[in-house]
């Protein structure tokens, strides 16, 4: 499989539009990192409500085997939360936007980032507990709060963290109607190149597949090794270079290559 499109090359920038990517060749050399709330399951109103299609864990475990290893996920869910929903996997996986990785076959979880200050946590909790029960999770290297319940609370809470996050020297992550708070340094693209630098990854082409702005990072980590990210959902201004409508044709795209 040629990972580049032949019309364009990453210097080009964001192209106007983007085409479907092109079949995944399991055989050539290819590394396949996938987010997953958006990507391989549809949203849903709190966190705990997504729904993970049957023949998803097999599925990801039998590309896993046909690419030898390399695909690997890259979520900002806690590693923990991932094995809830998917079940102990043996594929490569990182959580909490790059604080926490796995290999695959380890039950190891190894930190890449510093924990949260516990202050800072508790300042989010009670910021969501006072305006109107707005969605708080706590993950082992950063802290959420969701406002998908209470999207007119979008603005003061943007302010709150913003304010939190310069005091204490975070960073911060705009998702799909959540807030999060972690310690610099770490984020999807880092956790990338950190899969990138080990075996069974290092050498091979990678593609990334993923909806949120949080993925933009992983897409421009991609391309330093020679691949490229797919964008799922509607066009933006992105780092990708392929794009997937939505999580149904993420799951055609990936049946076809299992
Ligand atoms: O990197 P991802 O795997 O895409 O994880 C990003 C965040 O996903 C979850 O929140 C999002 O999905 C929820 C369930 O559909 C939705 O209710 C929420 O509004 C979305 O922001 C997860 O809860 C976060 O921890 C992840 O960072």
């Amino acid at each position: 499989m040629t990972i580049l499109s032949p019309s364009i090359s990453p210097a080009d920038g964001p192209a106007p539009a983007l085409s479907a990517p092109p079949q995944l060749d399991t055989g050539r050399g290819t590394a396949l990192f996938l987010d997953f709330d958006g990507t391989l399951v549809e949203l849903a109103e709190h966190p705990q409500d997504i729904v993970v299609a049957p023949a998803l864990p097999h599925l990801l475990t039998a590309l896993s085997e046909r690419l030898d290893g390399r695909l690997a996920v890259v979520s900002g869910r806690s590693l923990a939360m991932l094995d809830d929903f998917l079940g102990p996997l043996p594929i490569g996986m990182a959580g909490s936007h790059g604080g926490e990785f796995r290999p695959a076959g380890s039950s190891q979880v190894q930190p890449l980032a510093k924990p949260l200050p516990p202050a800072v946590s508790a300042a989010l909790s009670s910021f969501a507990q006072q305006n109107g029960g707005l969605v708080f999770e706590a993950k082992p290297f950063s802290a959420a709060v969701h406002y998908r319940n209470h999207p007119e609370i979008a603005e003061q809470l943007v302010g709150f963290a913003t304010t939190l996050s310069a005091e204490h020297g975070l960073a911060i992550k705009h998702g799909k109607m959540v807030v999060e708070l972690a310690m610099p340094g770490s984020d999807k693209g880092s956790a990338v190149r950190h899969f990138m630098e080990r075996a069974p990854f290092a050498g091979s082409r990678p593609l990334f597949i993923g909806d949120d702005v949080t993925d933009e990072d992983a897409f421009a980590a991609v391309r330093q090794f020679d691949g490229g990210g797919v964008l799922v959902g509607a066009m933006r201004a992105t780092a990708a270079l392929w794009r997937l409508e939505n999580v149904s044709a993420v799951h055609r795209w990936l049946e076809n290559a299992a």
